[in-house]
């Protein structure tokens, strides 16, 4: 899937917006199968709210959110459901998990949405891997933030998706958990020939990114 943005300008943030420059807002913008794109802003200048717009959560906006050439304000229903399901994955900032439910729980909700992209077993694989295996069988709500994030990162890998939105995706991960969880990222998108747009405040090396500096 192809998401395009085409001039695009936040209606709450139209009167600071018209005071500074930005590489995304009143743009031409396309992220594409296979980019890897990061928005690197500081707090409070809208990367939340852009990744709402990308994923069709917020429409306070001038301008349109193309997904395929298709306006998404057009998109509706079971074709918004299956795109979500298919071909859009987001980890969001407040990462919305189900504080009562396991994190595994959390994890095969979105597994087992429509006919798996995985088996099972590739969620203890990556559990492993991000050093979260002992806490699947916990409630998320008492997990550490560390934890459900990558609760939240296994959760946005185990489906269909041919573009990964992740809104600060690392913020509670030290370096090395922050690593682990980049490689598995970057291996996931590669499988599917995905494209990656991440937000964050800081610099970092964890993928090949092309960034846009100014929100
Ligand atoms: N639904 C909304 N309606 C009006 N204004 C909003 C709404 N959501 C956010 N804002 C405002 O828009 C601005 C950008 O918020 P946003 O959460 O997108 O920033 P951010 O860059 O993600 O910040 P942070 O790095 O702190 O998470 C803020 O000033 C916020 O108060």
């Amino acid at each position: 899937m192809q998401v395009t943005l085409n001039n695009i300008i936040p209606i709450p943030l139209k009167e600071n917006l018209s005071k500074r420059p930005s590489d995304v807002w009143h743009s031409q913008i396309q992220f594409e199968k296979g980019c890897r794109v990061k928005i690197k802003a500081p707090s409070g200048t809208g990367k939340t709210t852009l990744v709402h717009y990308l994923y069709k959560m917020r429409s306070d906006y001038e301008g349109t959110v193309l997904w395929d050439n298709k306006d998404i304000q057009e998109i509706h229903g079971d074709e918004l459901a299956v795109r979500r399901q298919q071909s859009i994955s987001v980890i969001f900032q407040d990462l919305r998990l189900f504080t009562n439910l396991t994190a595994r729980e959390n994890i095969e909700l979105n597994r087992v949405l429509q006919k798996p992209f995985y088996e099972s077993h590739v969620i203890e694989e990556m559990a492993d891997r991000l050093g979260i295996t002992h806490i699947l069988g916990q409630p998320a709500g008492i997990c550490s933030y560390g934890e459900q994030q990558r609760i939240a990162i296994i959760r946005a890998l185990v489906q269909p998706f041919s573009i990964l939105v992740m809104d600060e995706p690392f913020s509670h991960l030290d370096k090395r958990n922050s690593e682990k969880a980049a490689v598995l990222i970057e291996e996931e998108c590669a499988k599917r020939g995905a494209g990656l747009i991440l937000t964050d405040l800081d610099e970092d090396e964890y993928f090949n990114y092309t960034t846009l500096s100014n929100l």
